[in-house]
């Protein structure tokens, strides 16, 4: 993340605006709303956010990672660009995420699951912001990313593992595709 004068306040975090078009951002989010999009689940908590996940994933009931349906073709040119941007291999980005977040959808604070080292997200619809933070003595620091739409984010190092991140309840929907690779064991 960086500040007015460019310098990064987050140590690896990075940000891409324009990741894709209006028009293919429009094609994306057509493509996620008719895939068949469950609520996120947690240990039998249902959330209010509808995700499908391909490739590697996390199973949160089972706590196992396996391999499940493969990255649907219309994905692969948006993950290349994800991969392009976070200097990796396109084959590197194993999992992919597709969430909706409707009205009164968020994200609660959280780190990723550790069987995944980068993250890679691609903001659709209406604008949000990240918020960051991470313990510090009896409170916390915090930090925040305003996340645009058609632009990209790129979590690793200290931002991915040291801070925890959350999305705040919308009023308007946004949609978000994250790719994923594996932490190397
Ligand atoms: O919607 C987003 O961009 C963030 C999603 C997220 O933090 C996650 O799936 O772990
Ligand atoms: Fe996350």
């Amino acid at each position: 993340m960086t500040d007015l004068f460019g310098t990064s306040v987050l140590p690896g975090l990075s940000v891409r605006g324009d990741l894709v078009t209006a028009e293919e951002e429009a094609a994306l989010i057509a493509a996620i709303d008719s895939t068949d999009l469950s609520p996120f689940r947690f240990q039998g908590w249902t959330g209010k956010r509808l995700t499908a996940s391909y490739g590697w994933t996390y199973d949160f009931d089972t706590g196992r990672m396996s391999q499940g349906v493969p990255l649907p073709d219309w994905l692969l040119p948006f993950r290349d660009r994800a991969a392009n941007f976070a200097g990796l291999p396109a084959e590197a980005l194993v999992q992919a995420l597709l969430i909706r977040y409707g009205p009164g959808a968020g994200i609660g604070w959280h780190k990723d699951r550790p069987a995944f080292e980068h993250v890679i997200g691609l903001s659709l619809g209406a604008a949000a912001i990240m918020r960051f933070r991470r313990r510090r003595g009896t409170g916390f620091e915090r930090a925040k990313l305003p996340l645009e739409p058609r632009g990209a984010y790129h979590l690793a190092g200290e931002a991915r593992h040291e801070w925890e991140h959350s999305i705040a309840e919308m009023d308007e929907p946004r949609w978000s595709v994250t790719f994923r690779s594996l932490a190397v064991p």
